[in-house]
């Protein structure tokens, strides 16, 4: 198969055939021309993610379709809009198609990207396509805000806010953990349900676009997503903002049966939930005035707070721990 029969399937699923002002209004030009010509608003907010076989997913893994790759791919992407509090706007693509890749294959990736913008009002406006090793995907996304001061920032937090998260962690981690085979769900006493909703968090994460705008409109200033992992994610929080943030391990909510995963691995689940990433949940801060309204618009949990930094300067600290237990830290992609 060729990249224009690829590119060709793809434009016939997204319906490129037709006016694009039918499939979103913003656009006037989209797949099928040089570039996108989309109607701007005042603030564009545009996010890349590169996800790659081996690194951010496995191909050909029995439980894992090319749907779930493309879903996770534009999640990952959408869910640093949600993080600033953006409105999703457009989805540019660039996919590495490996040996053996067919139009078949890239209609299934491209499903799974499209069912995901079309729940969460993105719309996918163009791309590339190349040979390549291994397959890999770039997401780029543009989110609009009508006001750049409304908008979750890192540099955001103050002395006196609360840090509050969009929902569980460790879910994904734990997902990953089952498909990879490190942990056997019956073995650990994990009921099938619970496992599969494991799975589901892991190649089905849910970018938290809706509650992002939600914070941002309500006035709170500070927020990140959690792709990294909580004790790494809080942590660009802090030294961003210059800040000290306090929070308490045990107050993190964990999804069901992560903590037996944890377990089973030997770990402890809430060190787990902090450190495994892409839970892609939203991590806040609010002013104390806000929290009642930003419980209403999807904070679930209180994890702390923030302070002035002290003489140790910025950082995050977790109660809830051994006494001289080392830093927890989350995801970092080896680069030497
Ligand atoms: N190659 C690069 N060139 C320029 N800027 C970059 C590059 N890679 C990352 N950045 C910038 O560095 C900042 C942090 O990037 P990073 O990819 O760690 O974001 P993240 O939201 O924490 O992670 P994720 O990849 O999970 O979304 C972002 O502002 C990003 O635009
Ligand atoms: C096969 C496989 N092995 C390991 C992982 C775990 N993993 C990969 S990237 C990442 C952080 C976010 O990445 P980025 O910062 O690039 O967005 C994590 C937690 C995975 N998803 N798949
Ligand atoms: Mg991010």
């Amino acid at each position: 198969m060729g990249e224009r029969s690829l590119i060709a399937a793809i434009e016939a699923l997204l319906g490129a055939g037709g006016a694009p002002q039918v499939r979103n209004p913003r656009l006037v030009r989209w797949v099928g021309d040089d570039a996108a010509v989309v109607r701007a608003r005042p603030f564009a907010v545009t996010s890349v993610d590169a996800m790659v076989d081996g690194v951010h997913f496995r191909s050909g893994r029995p439980g894992t379709s090319l749907a779930d790759i493309g879903h996770r791919a534009v999640a990952g992407a959408l869910s640093d809009l949600a993080a600033m509090g953006a409105e999703a706007g457009e989805v540019y693509v660039a996919l590495g198609a490996p040996e053996g890749f067919t139009a078949e294959d890239g209609l299934a990736l491209v499903g799974g990207m499209e069912a995901l913008c079309a729940r969460t009002g993105a719309v996918i406006a163009g791309g590339d396509v190349t040979r390549a090793p291994a397959l890999f995907l770039s997401v780029t996304v543009v989110g609009w805000a009508e006001d750049a001061a409304v908008l979750l920032t890192r540099d955001g937090a103050r002395p006196g806010d609360l840090v509050g998260l969009t929902g569980p962690l460790g879910a994904s981690a734990a997902g990953l953990a089952l498909l990879d085979g490190r942990v056997d769900a019956a073995s650990a006493g994990i009921a099938p349900d619970v496992a599969a909703a494991l799975v589901a968090a892991h190649l089905r994460p849910e970018p938290r676009l809706r509650e992002g705008v939600a914070l941002a409109r309500l006035g709170l200033r500070a927020g990140i997503d959690v792709s990294d992992g909580l004790a790494t994610d809080a942590g660009h929080l802090a030294a961003r903002s210059g800040m000290a943030l306090a929070l308490d391990l045990q107050a993190v909510p964990l999804a069901p049966g992560v903590g037996d995963v944890a377990r089973a691995l030997g770990e402890d689940p809430r060190e787990f939930a902090v450190t495994g990433g892409e839970d892609y949940e939203l991590c806040v801060c609010a002013a104390p005035a806000l929290t009642s309204a930003a419980r209403d618009a999807g904070v679930t949990t209180w994890i702390g707070g923030v302070d002035a930094a002290g003489p140790d300067g910025p950082g995050v600290h977790f109660s809830g721990r051994p006494a001289g237990a080392p830093p927890l830290s989350g995801f970092e992609h080896p680069v030497r």
